[in-house]
């Protein structure tokens, strides 16, 4: 015999559900998706009081805490949701700004489709979506020692606020100067090990006898932080991080020639002869195919380093740019507590104080799904939302535009 659906999932909507739940004491949704439902609710188990999710399995009348994969929205004085295809629910946060009032809530994706594989369980994961088109974050490959740490080293000098690193974690041991949390998470193999099984990682590779991985917590760290993320990764990482839909921009760097490899990978003094010997091996390799075509949107030759620097800049359009945060386009747009979300072809219509209030107040905010870009394991961009005017009548209480 299964366990018993809670009483407020009587009210279950196949579209759309806004509720208040006494029991637990916050704002809870539910919607179902095939013989699934999703319920939200409050978790006040982080000191943020983010929303929590329940899976109820229709079939076998189970529930599950499915694993939850990236940063978790912080609840607001209300939440609706709404269906917006099979494999996304999307969440509104009342109160918010745009930027902080959308997230997709992803259950079927090619993302978590293949986490879920990894995991052997029910995985869901977080988008948080931004309005307009934020730009894309890069990804650095190159063997070791042509000069990449050095490149984004000046990048990150010279625009403090527009680029942020993505920290990396490896089992290999820190270097002398090379600082944890900060140049990498340095972590024990078995530890980096459950963390991969447990879906946490966008990418890993083993390289040059060691483990490395991008978390999606390191690139979501420096998104939250409104930098755009830079991926320093050899090129099976990158070959993986082009599967996702983190869509980014690829560039490959090369040296002027082997020898030159050589010559600084020695020269940096931080590798016994025995690693250098494996890593410029391991180069051959990675020369062969991060210059085939495909993988790679650009290649850059560094030879002389002021030269390369300034075709870096070029290639990501700063050349003649000044140390500017990147700013989303903001429009007038905050969602009431009092609001309802409904939606209809490739539009969601956020129905705005149309509740107990004068028609002439009640507004009805427009988002085109059909502009939506990117996902979970990265943000949701290009919201474009646009305001349908006030309403001039009220049909069942739902606005129209
Ligand atoms: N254009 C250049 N000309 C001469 N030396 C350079 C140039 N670019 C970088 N170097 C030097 O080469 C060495 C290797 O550079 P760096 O550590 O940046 O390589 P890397 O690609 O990040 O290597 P790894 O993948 O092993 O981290 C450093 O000592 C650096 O100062
Ligand atoms: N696939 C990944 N590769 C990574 C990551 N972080 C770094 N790297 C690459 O490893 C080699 C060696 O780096 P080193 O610091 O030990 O010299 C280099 O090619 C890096 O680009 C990662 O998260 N994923």
């Amino acid at each position: 015999m299964g366990e018993e659906a809670p009483e407020f999932l009587g009210n279950i909507d196949k579209n759309s559900i806004l509720g208040y739940d006494s029991e637990s004491q916050g704002y809870s949704s539910s919607i179902a998706i095939g013989d699934k439902i999703y319920v939200l609710g409050r978790s006040d188990d982080d000191a943020n009081s983010s929303f929590s999710l329940k899976v109820f399995d229709k079939l076998g009348g189970k529930w599950s805490n499915p694993t939850v994969l990236g940063t978790k929205p912080t609840l607001s004085k209300g939440h609706s949701a709404v269906l917006i295809n099979k494999n996304q629910i999307l969440v509104l946060k009342s109160d918010s700004s745009p930027d902080e009032c959308f997230w997709f809530l992803e259950v079927d994706t090619p993302f978590v489709k293949k986490q879920r594989e990894l995991v052997g369980r029910e995985v869901v994961a977080w988008s948080k979506g931004i309005t307009g088109d934020a730009p894309k974050p890069i990804v650095i490959s190159g063997p070791s020692g042509v000069g990449k740490g050095t490149l984004i080293a000046k990048l990150m000098k010279e625009y403090p606020t527009t680029f942020g690193f993505s920290v990396s974690h490896t089992t290999r041991a820190p270097r002398e100067k090379e600082v944890n949390g900060v140049h990498y998470h340095f972590t024990e193999r078995s530890i980096m090990e459950k963390d991969i099984r447990d879906g946490e990682f966008l990418e890993t590779a083993a390289v040059h006898g060691n483990l490395y991985g991008t978390s999606i917590e390191a690139v979501e760290a420096v998104t939250n932080g409104g930098k755009r993320c830079i991926l320093d990764i050899d090129v099976q990482g990158a070959r993986s991080v082009r599967a996702s839909s983190l869509e980014a921009i690829f560039i490959f760097i090369c040296p002027p020639s082997f020898d030159e490899l050589e010559k600084r990978l020695r020269s940096r003094g931080t590798e016994t002869e025995e690693q250098v010997q494996k890593r410029l091996r391991n180069a051959k390799a990675e020369l062969d195919q991060g210059t085939s075509p495909g993988l790679f949107d650009h290649i850059l030759v560094n030879d002389d380093l002021e030269t390369c620097y300034e075709n870096l800049k070029k290639l990501l359009a700063l050349d003649e740019c000044t140390d500017v945060t990147y700013q989303p386009a903001r429009e007038n747009f905050k969602v009431p507590v009092c609001h309802s979300v409904t939606k209809e072809d490739h539009k969601v219509l956020i129905h705005c104080g149309n509740n107990g209030l004068e028609a002439e107040t009640a507004i009805t905010f427009v988002l085109d799904l059909t502009l939506l870009k990117g996902g979970a394991p990265g943000r949701t961009r290009g919201l474009h939302i646009s305001a349908g005017g006030p309403l001039t009548e009220s049909v069942n209480g739902m606005g129209q535009v």
